[in-house]
């Protein structure tokens, strides 16, 4: 290749050689404010992508455009199958997104069904796939072998997600009986139901106490390596951000002012003023404070 052609076309990163999303030119504007202001971002497939940034960055918003909460005001969010299909999801409503396109999310605040037990939130989650199967409802009714079988997987696959996600022992209890952590957990079990392409993860580890965030870790971890589900997470915990993350997006007022690996990003400037809301000659003593934290997570 020639030097002039090297140059004008740079070698891609990693997570732009096979990306499940690339977000490109994104705005979202409620009234006069710019929540998400030109943003463009690759999310790798297969890896485990973090959003972050101060409050009010815009975070959410872009949580709420991928799954088609909002549509955006500009921009496109192309979501791309391991099997080649791509999907325009900014074209397509919130229902057909977690269908079709198999965009799966997780709210700051938990939201199960409480009532029911932790075995019926995962058979729920698998509604689609048992209406399909039922001829919306009357081979249901019938009981057909079709709808018998899909009934048998969906509790099977149910039972692998609570032994994953450790809760096998709290099938039968009511959703709402479960601590705090547990129901975060089961809350990620129902989106794995979905078999989800992309899971997208907001505030996972909000709330949690750090042997709760550890298995968090290694929750998420073991469905990366196990399941090579594409995981793109909203998360203030720098050190489950640090820990787990191939990559790293960093937001201040709706801009992205930061894109790379957990240790550029971390050693960035302007993310650790942005991020820790401090002037720019307070970085030193914040950098010090980051290291102690990341090393106390690690130990
Ligand atoms: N529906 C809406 N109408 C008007 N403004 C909104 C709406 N949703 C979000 N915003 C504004 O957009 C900006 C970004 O909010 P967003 O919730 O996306 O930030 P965030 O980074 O997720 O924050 P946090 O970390 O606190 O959850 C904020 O100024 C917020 O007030």
């Amino acid at each position: 290749m020639s030097e002039a052609l090297s140059m004008s076309s740079p070698a891609l990163l990693p997570w732009e050689q096979n990306p499940v999303l690339k977000v490109e030119h994104v705005f979202m504007r409620f009234g006069g404010l710019i929540a998400v202001n030109d943003l463009s971002f690759s999310v790798g497939r297969g890896d485990i992508t973090a959003l972050i940034g101060p409050n009010g960055a815009g975070k959410t918003t872009v949580f709420n455009c991928i799954t088609g909460f909002y549509k955006p005001t500009q921009g496109m969010l192309r979501l791309e199958h391991a099997a080649g299909t791509t999907f325009l999801l900014e074209r397509m409503p919130d229902f057909k997104i977690s269908a079709k396109a198999r965009v799966a999310r997780t709210f700051q605040n938990i939201r199960l069904f409480s009532g029911m037990t932790v075995l019926e939130n995962l058979l729920v989650a698998q509604h689609n796939t048992l209406m399909t199967a039922s001829g919306m409802t009357i081979l249901g009714v019938l009981g057909l072998p079709g709808y018998r079988n899909a009934e048998k997987k969906a509790v099977e696959k149910a039972k692998y997600w609570l032994e994953k996600t450790g809760l096998t022992l709290r099938a039968d209890d009511p959703a709402g009986d479960l601590p705090y952590g547990a129901q975060r957990r089961l809350e990620i079990a129902r989106a794995m139901c979905t078999e989800p392409e992309l899971l997208c993860l907001d505030e996972p580890a909000a709330g949690l106490n750090p042997r709760e965030s550890a298995e968090l870790n290694a929750l998420l971890l073991g469905i990366r390596e196990t399941e090579k589900t594409s995981i793109l997470l909203i998360e203030h915990d720098m050190s489950v951000v640090m820990e787990i993350s191939d990559h790293v997006i960093v937001l201040e007022y709706g801009t992205k002012i930061a894109d790379g690996t957990p240790t550029e990003v971390r050693n960035d400037p302007r993310v650790i003023a942005a991020y820790l809301g401090v002037d720019d000659e307070e970085i030193e003593v914040v950098e010090e404070k980051l290291d102690e934290i990341i090393e106390g997570a690690a130990t």
